[in-house]
Protein backbone atom coordinates (compact mmCIF):
# COMPACT_ATOMS: atom_id res chain seq x y z
CA UNK A 1 0.00 0.00 0.00
CA UNK A 2 1.59 3.15 -1.01
CA UNK A 3 1.61 5.67 1.74
CA UNK A 4 0.73 9.13 0.93
CA UNK A 5 3.16 11.88 2.94
CA UNK A 6 1.30 13.69 5.32
CA UNK A 7 1.34 16.02 8.24
CA UNK A 8 -1.29 16.14 10.79
CA UNK A 9 -2.50 16.99 14.13
CA UNK A 10 -5.67 16.93 16.29
CA UNK A 11 -8.05 20.32 15.94
CA UNK A 12 -10.61 19.07 18.18
CA UNK A 13 -12.05 15.91 19.38
CA UNK A 14 -12.20 13.80 16.93
CA UNK A 15 -11.10 15.97 14.49
CA UNK A 16 -7.37 16.77 12.63
CA UNK A 17 -5.95 19.04 9.89
CA UNK A 18 -3.47 17.29 7.80
CA UNK A 19 -0.71 19.64 5.65
CA UNK A 20 -0.28 17.33 2.42
CA UNK A 21 3.62 17.89 1.40
CA UNK A 22 2.63 16.99 -2.02
CA UNK A 23 0.21 19.66 -3.08
CA UNK A 24 1.33 21.76 -0.32
CA UNK A 25 -2.39 22.05 0.64
CA UNK A 26 -4.51 21.16 4.15
CA UNK A 27 -7.53 19.48 4.82
CA UNK A 28 -9.54 18.51 7.74
CA UNK A 29 -10.37 15.02 8.40
CA UNK A 30 -11.78 12.51 11.09
CA UNK A 31 -9.23 11.07 13.12
CA UNK A 32 -8.34 7.96 12.13
CA UNK A 33 -7.57 6.01 15.77
CA UNK A 34 -5.35 3.71 14.47
CA UNK A 35 -2.96 6.71 13.82
CA UNK A 36 -0.41 7.46 15.99
CA UNK A 37 -1.71 10.98 17.46
CA UNK A 38 0.84 13.18 19.05
CA UNK A 39 -1.37 15.03 21.56
CA UNK A 40 1.23 17.83 22.94
CA UNK A 41 4.06 19.48 20.74
CA UNK A 42 6.58 20.78 23.08
CA UNK A 43 9.21 22.11 19.62
CA UNK A 44 9.20 26.31 19.72
CA UNK A 45 8.39 27.39 16.33
CA UNK A 46 12.54 28.86 16.54
CA UNK A 47 13.26 24.99 16.27
CA UNK A 48 10.76 24.47 14.02
CA UNK A 49 12.58 26.45 11.44
CA UNK A 50 15.65 24.50 11.74
CA UNK A 51 14.13 21.35 11.47
CA UNK A 52 13.74 19.77 7.46
CA UNK A 53 9.85 20.27 5.38
CA UNK A 54 8.56 23.13 4.35
CA UNK A 55 6.32 23.88 7.30
CA UNK A 56 6.39 23.40 11.10
CA UNK A 57 3.78 21.13 11.05
CA UNK A 58 6.28 18.89 9.30
CA UNK A 59 7.48 17.90 12.56
CA UNK A 60 4.09 16.21 13.74
CA UNK A 61 4.79 13.89 10.53
CA UNK A 62 7.27 12.12 12.39
CA UNK A 63 4.29 10.95 14.80
CA UNK A 64 0.93 11.28 12.75
CA UNK A 65 1.31 9.83 9.55
CA UNK A 66 -0.64 7.01 8.10
CA UNK A 67 -1.12 3.97 9.55
CA UNK A 68 0.98 3.03 12.52
CA UNK A 69 1.03 0.79 15.28
CA UNK A 70 2.49 1.53 18.93
CA UNK A 71 3.45 -1.23 21.12
CA UNK A 72 5.12 -0.15 24.46
CA UNK A 73 5.92 -2.93 26.46
CA UNK A 74 6.08 -3.47 30.32
CA UNK A 75 7.43 -6.00 32.15
CA UNK A 76 6.35 -9.38 33.84
CA UNK A 77 6.16 -9.88 37.70
CA UNK A 78 9.76 -8.71 39.01
CA UNK A 79 10.14 -7.34 35.49
CA UNK A 80 14.03 -6.54 35.36
CA UNK A 81 15.90 -9.33 33.56
CA UNK A 82 12.76 -10.62 31.76
CA UNK A 83 14.79 -10.04 28.54
CA UNK A 84 12.76 -7.89 26.95
CA UNK A 85 14.99 -5.75 25.79
CA UNK A 86 16.81 -9.17 23.99
CA UNK A 87 13.14 -9.66 22.18
CA UNK A 88 12.54 -5.88 21.33
CA UNK A 89 15.57 -6.39 19.46
CA UNK A 90 14.29 -9.00 17.83
CA UNK A 91 11.32 -7.39 16.62
CA UNK A 92 12.91 -4.26 15.56
CA UNK A 93 15.05 -6.41 12.78
CA UNK A 94 11.24 -8.38 11.64
CA UNK A 95 9.14 -5.44 11.74
CA UNK A 96 10.70 -2.11 12.05
CA UNK A 97 9.83 -0.33 14.97
CA UNK A 98 11.75 2.23 16.59
CA UNK A 99 12.73 0.81 19.77
CA UNK A 100 13.05 3.61 22.46
CA UNK A 101 13.95 1.80 25.99
CA UNK A 102 13.57 4.28 28.79
CA UNK A 103 15.81 3.09 31.06
CA UNK A 104 18.71 3.51 28.07
CA UNK A 105 17.38 7.26 27.37
CA UNK A 106 17.81 8.13 31.47
CA UNK A 107 21.26 6.40 31.38
CA UNK A 108 22.52 8.33 28.75
CA UNK A 109 20.66 11.58 30.31
CA UNK A 110 22.86 10.60 33.44
CA UNK A 111 25.71 10.28 31.37
CA UNK A 112 24.90 13.69 29.38
CA UNK A 113 27.52 16.64 30.72
CA UNK A 114 25.67 19.51 32.08
CA UNK A 115 22.42 17.91 31.96
CA UNK A 116 20.14 19.44 34.81
CA UNK A 117 18.21 15.83 35.79
CA UNK A 118 21.86 13.88 35.93
CA UNK A 119 22.44 13.22 39.53
CA UNK A 120 18.33 12.74 40.57
CA UNK A 121 18.80 9.81 37.71
CA UNK A 122 21.58 8.71 38.96
CA UNK A 123 20.15 8.33 42.35
CA UNK A 124 17.04 6.74 41.71
CA UNK A 125 18.35 4.54 39.39
CA UNK A 126 21.07 3.28 42.00
CA UNK A 127 17.78 2.52 44.15
CA UNK A 128 15.55 1.16 41.91
CA UNK A 129 13.27 3.86 42.12
CA UNK A 130 11.13 5.39 39.54
CA UNK A 131 12.89 8.66 38.05
CA UNK A 132 9.84 11.29 38.18
CA UNK A 133 8.11 11.26 35.02
CA UNK A 134 8.30 14.79 33.77
CA UNK A 135 11.94 13.89 33.06
CA UNK A 136 10.91 10.18 31.62
CA UNK A 137 8.01 11.48 29.64
CA UNK A 138 10.15 14.52 28.51
CA UNK A 139 12.94 12.01 26.89
CA UNK A 140 10.83 9.60 25.23
CA UNK A 141 8.95 12.25 23.51
CA UNK A 142 12.09 13.75 22.46
CA UNK A 143 12.79 10.78 21.14
CA UNK A 144 9.74 10.16 19.25
CA UNK A 145 10.44 13.54 17.60
CA UNK A 146 13.73 13.08 16.49
CA UNK A 147 12.72 9.91 15.01
CA UNK A 148 10.84 9.49 11.74
CA UNK A 149 8.48 6.83 11.79
CA UNK A 150 4.95 5.76 12.37
CA UNK A 151 5.96 2.68 14.83
CA UNK A 152 7.42 2.77 18.11
CA UNK A 153 8.41 -0.06 20.29
CA UNK A 154 8.63 1.79 24.31
CA UNK A 155 10.73 -0.02 26.21
CA UNK A 156 10.18 -0.44 30.15
CA UNK A 157 7.88 1.82 30.00
CA UNK A 158 4.95 3.12 31.73
CA UNK A 159 5.90 1.74 35.16
CA UNK A 160 3.70 3.29 36.79
CA UNK A 161 0.07 4.43 37.16
CA UNK A 162 0.13 7.95 36.91
CA UNK A 163 2.89 7.79 34.25
CA UNK A 164 0.24 5.83 31.65
CA UNK A 165 -2.17 7.91 32.31
CA UNK A 166 -0.19 11.58 31.24
CA UNK A 167 1.86 9.79 28.76
CA UNK A 168 -1.51 8.45 26.56
CA UNK A 169 -2.76 11.90 27.38
CA UNK A 170 0.07 14.28 26.25
CA UNK A 171 1.98 12.45 24.17
CA UNK A 172 0.26 8.80 22.56
CA UNK A 173 -2.29 5.65 23.22
CA UNK A 174 -0.60 2.30 23.45
CA UNK A 175 -2.04 0.27 20.40
CA UNK A 176 -1.05 -3.05 22.49
CA UNK A 177 1.37 -4.32 25.38
CA UNK A 178 3.62 -6.62 25.50
CA UNK A 179 3.69 -8.61 29.26
CA UNK A 180 7.05 -10.43 29.60
CA UNK A 181 6.38 -12.53 32.33
CA UNK A 182 8.96 -14.46 34.23
CA UNK A 183 9.78 -15.82 37.69
CA UNK A 184 11.52 -13.81 39.82
CA UNK A 185 14.38 -16.26 40.54
CA UNK A 186 14.77 -16.24 36.64
CA UNK A 187 14.64 -12.63 35.96
CA UNK A 188 17.51 -12.80 39.49
CA UNK A 189 19.67 -15.45 37.50
CA UNK A 190 20.09 -13.31 34.26
CA UNK A 191 20.26 -9.73 35.87
CA UNK A 192 23.40 -11.30 38.13
CA UNK A 193 25.25 -12.92 35.01
CA UNK A 194 24.14 -9.49 32.68
CA UNK A 195 25.67 -7.47 35.95
CA UNK A 196 29.07 -9.30 35.23
CA UNK A 197 29.52 -7.33 31.95
CA UNK A 198 26.71 -4.75 32.15
CA UNK A 199 28.80 -1.60 34.00
CA UNK A 200 25.13 -1.36 35.12
CA UNK A 201 24.95 0.04 38.91
CA UNK A 202 21.91 -1.40 39.44
CA UNK A 203 22.58 -4.78 38.29
CA UNK A 204 23.94 -6.32 41.58
CA UNK A 205 21.85 -8.01 43.82
CA UNK A 206 20.94 -5.56 46.12
CA UNK A 207 19.19 -3.45 43.51
CA UNK A 208 17.77 -5.93 42.17
CA UNK A 209 15.73 -6.63 44.80
CA UNK A 210 14.80 -3.29 45.49
CA UNK A 211 13.75 -3.16 41.67
CA UNK A 212 11.78 -5.89 42.04
CA UNK A 213 9.53 -4.54 44.94
CA UNK A 214 9.07 -1.42 42.94
CA UNK A 215 7.76 -3.60 40.36
CA UNK A 216 5.34 -5.66 42.30
CA UNK A 217 3.97 -2.05 44.13
CA UNK A 218 4.14 0.36 41.21
CA UNK A 219 4.89 -1.40 37.50
CA UNK A 220 2.33 -4.50 38.12
CA UNK A 221 -1.06 -2.17 38.39
CA UNK A 222 0.06 -0.63 35.07
CA UNK A 223 -0.21 -4.29 32.92
CA UNK A 224 -3.45 -4.70 35.48
CA UNK A 225 -4.73 -1.16 34.17
CA UNK A 226 -3.93 -2.12 30.52
CA UNK A 227 -5.95 -5.30 30.71
CA UNK A 228 -8.80 -3.93 31.65
CA UNK A 229 -8.64 -2.25 28.23
CA UNK A 230 -7.70 -5.43 26.39
CA UNK A 231 -4.26 -4.43 25.18
CA UNK A 232 -2.44 -6.87 26.83
CA UNK A 233 -0.29 -9.59 25.63
CA UNK A 234 1.12 -12.24 28.31
CA UNK A 235 4.00 -14.34 27.22
CA UNK A 236 6.24 -16.58 29.38
CA UNK A 237 9.40 -16.45 28.91
CA UNK A 238 11.67 -18.66 30.92
CA UNK A 239 12.46 -20.73 27.35
CA UNK A 240 15.62 -19.62 25.22
CA UNK A 241 15.34 -15.81 23.25
CA UNK A 242 14.72 -17.84 20.19
CA UNK A 243 11.28 -19.81 21.75
CA UNK A 244 10.43 -16.89 23.40
CA UNK A 245 10.18 -14.52 20.29
CA UNK A 246 8.68 -17.54 18.24
CA UNK A 247 5.48 -16.54 20.71
CA UNK A 248 5.93 -13.05 20.53
CA UNK A 249 6.32 -12.53 16.41
CA UNK A 250 2.30 -14.17 16.02
CA UNK A 251 1.20 -11.79 17.96
CA UNK A 252 2.39 -8.37 16.75
CA UNK A 253 1.49 -10.33 12.83
CA UNK A 254 -2.18 -10.34 14.10
CA UNK A 255 -1.92 -6.66 15.53
CA UNK A 256 -0.29 -5.16 12.88
CA UNK A 257 -2.94 -6.87 10.22
CA UNK A 258 -5.50 -5.15 12.07
CA UNK A 259 -4.14 -1.91 11.52
N1 LIG B 1 15.07 -16.09 26.89
C1 LIG B 1 16.26 -15.88 27.50
N2 LIG B 1 16.96 -16.90 27.98
C2 LIG B 1 18.15 -16.69 28.60
N3 LIG B 1 18.72 -15.50 28.78
C3 LIG B 1 18.05 -14.42 28.32
C4 LIG B 1 16.79 -14.56 27.65
N4 LIG B 1 16.37 -13.31 27.29
C5 LIG B 1 17.30 -12.46 27.73
N5 LIG B 1 18.33 -13.11 28.32
C6 LIG B 1 19.50 -12.52 28.97
O1 LIG B 1 19.06 -12.03 30.23
C7 LIG B 1 19.60 -10.75 30.50
C8 LIG B 1 18.45 -9.74 30.68
O2 LIG B 1 17.82 -9.56 29.42
P1 LIG B 1 17.38 -8.13 28.94
O3 LIG B 1 16.80 -8.28 27.57
O4 LIG B 1 18.49 -7.16 29.12
O5 LIG B 1 16.20 -7.87 30.01
P2 LIG B 1 15.36 -6.59 30.42
O6 LIG B 1 15.42 -5.63 29.26
O7 LIG B 1 13.99 -7.11 30.62
O8 LIG B 1 15.97 -6.07 31.67
C9 LIG B 1 20.52 -10.41 29.35
O9 LIG B 1 21.84 -10.70 29.74
C10 LIG B 1 20.05 -11.32 28.21
O10 LIG B 1 21.10 -11.69 27.37
O1 LIG C 1 10.19 4.52 32.81
C1 LIG C 1 11.20 4.27 33.48
C2 LIG C 1 12.15 3.30 33.06
C3 LIG C 1 13.25 3.08 33.86
N1 LIG C 1 13.45 3.77 35.00
C4 LIG C 1 14.63 3.55 35.85
O2 LIG C 1 15.63 2.85 35.13
C5 LIG C 1 15.96 1.62 35.79
C6 LIG C 1 16.37 0.57 34.76
O3 LIG C 1 15.31 0.34 33.87
P1 LIG C 1 15.49 -0.56 32.55
O4 LIG C 1 14.15 -0.67 31.92
O5 LIG C 1 16.61 -0.03 31.74
O6 LIG C 1 16.03 -1.94 33.08
P2 LIG C 1 15.31 -3.20 33.68
O7 LIG C 1 14.85 -2.77 35.02
O8 LIG C 1 14.22 -3.55 32.76
O9 LIG C 1 16.38 -4.24 33.69
C7 LIG C 1 14.73 1.31 36.61
O10 LIG C 1 14.99 0.44 37.70
C8 LIG C 1 14.32 2.71 37.08
O11 LIG C 1 15.14 3.15 38.14
C9 LIG C 1 12.51 4.70 35.42
O12 LIG C 1 12.67 5.33 36.46
N2 LIG C 1 11.43 4.93 34.63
Amino acid sequence: MQRTVTDSFKLFQGLKVSFHRSTRAFSVSPINNHEVKVKRQKVKPSQAQNTKGPHPLAILAVLSVGVSAYVTLVKSRGGPGSGKGTQCAKIVQDFGFIHLSAGDLLRKEQERPNSPDGELITKYIKEGKIVPMEITIGLLEKAMIENDSNRFLIDGFPRQLDQAHAFEKEVVEATCILFFDCPEEVMLKRLLKRGETSGRSDDNRETIKKRFKTFIESSYPVVEYYRTLGKVHTIPCTEGVDEVYAKVKPILNEVLKQK
